[in-house]
């Protein structure tokens, strides 16, 4: 595997009595989409800030690409961020926000409107971006963490306010990215997104770390396989003695956890028992998240 670009190390960061980040260590490579993960308040965007010197550890370190991100002789030309969309003048164009960003970075002039076009704001490149809706900010959030052409992206919801169009776009883009071996952070609470576009998966919960796992392993490992038999309790004890975990459904179906398709196959043929049914059961990301998060929600709506 390549050498990890961004590096988190025993990160803890408290605000006053609220500890955000508490002692985090993680890494994240190049060449792929790594989700970030988990409940409102759980501490991602804090580590993001930390990661890009926007916010000071209380104790531990982050680097990105070697070295601490304030130490980067061209920030904007390795690490591109998209943290507060909403953070510029409202009275300038977009393409001003972005040659005033350009400028003061050393970065040409030319890169305004190229991430213009690619980010599809090139119609309205000298509206003002008071009148933009959350998708146009978001698309001009986007073209300022590009403006540098940089390797590293860290991208704090991407894809927050927009529409169906918008949202696959930046699939597509943070897919692209990744491939061309830059290396991709993104946070998202949209799941069913996640799952199409994030290769790997970093999950935080109240500040800690819950998983960092591949997308491929966190799905597999909540997989399952549904299997009908008109001799159930026959097949659930031989399954058993097999080391699968059985749940017995409402429709008289079984829930097999712990082996695949064919070992419960083979399982009932040793067994001698009649199976109607064999269907491999594939976890959503949804489901796979909220079983890993469950008990670390901070901020849960209250049951009706
Ligand atoms: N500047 C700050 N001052 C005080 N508390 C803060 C500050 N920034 C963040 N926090 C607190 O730290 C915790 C983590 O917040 P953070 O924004 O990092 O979470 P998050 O995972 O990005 O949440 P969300 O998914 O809602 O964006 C929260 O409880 C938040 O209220």
């Amino acid at each position: 595997m390549l050498s990890p670009v961004i590096e988190v190390e025993a990160l803890t960061k408290a605000y006053r009595s609220k500890v955000a980040v508490s002692d985090l260590t993680v890494t994240v490579h190049p060449g792929r989409v790594t989700g970030f993960l988990g409940p409102n308040g759980s501490g991602k965007t804090t580590t993001m800030r930390c990661v890009l010197g926007l916010a000071r550890p209380t104790s531990g370190t982050t680097r990105v690409l070697g070295r601490p991100y304030r130490e980067l002789a061209h920030p904007m030309r390795r690490v591109g961020a998209l943290i507060d969309p909403r953070a510029r003048h409202p009275g300038r164009t977009a393409a001003a926000h972005l040659l005033a960003l350009a400028q003061s970075n050393g970065l040409p002039a030319s890169r305004v409107d190229d991430v213009l076009d690619q980010v599809g704001l090139g119609e309205v490149a000298h509206d003002r971006v008071r009148g933009f809706s959350l998708g146009m900010g978001q698309r001009l959030g986007i073209a300022a963490a590009l403006l540098g052409d940089p390797d590293v992206l860290l991208l704090d919801e991407p894809v927050n306010g927009l529409d169906p169009e918008g949202i696959r776009w930046v699939r597509e883009l943070l897919r692209d990215l990744a491939d061309e071996g830059r290396t991709v952070l993104v946070s998202s609470h949209l799941m069913s997104e996640m799952e199409d576009t994030a290769d790997h998966l970093v999950v935080l919960g109240r500040g800690r770390l819950l998983a960092d796992v591949p997308m491929a392993d966190l799905l597999g490992a909540h997989s399952a396989v549904r299997v009908r038999s008109p001799q159930a309790p026959l097949l659930a004890a031989a399954l058993q003695r097999a080391g699968a975990t059985i749940e017995l459904q409402i429709d008289g179906s079984l829930r097999v956890e712990g082996l695949d398709p064919d070992q419960v196959g083979d399982v009932a043929y040793l067994a001698g028992v009649r199976v109607h049914e064999l269907t491999p059961v594939t976890a959503s990301l949804e489901t796979a998240y909220l079983t890993l998060t469950g008990d670390e929600v901070e901020y849960r709506t209250a049951a009706r």
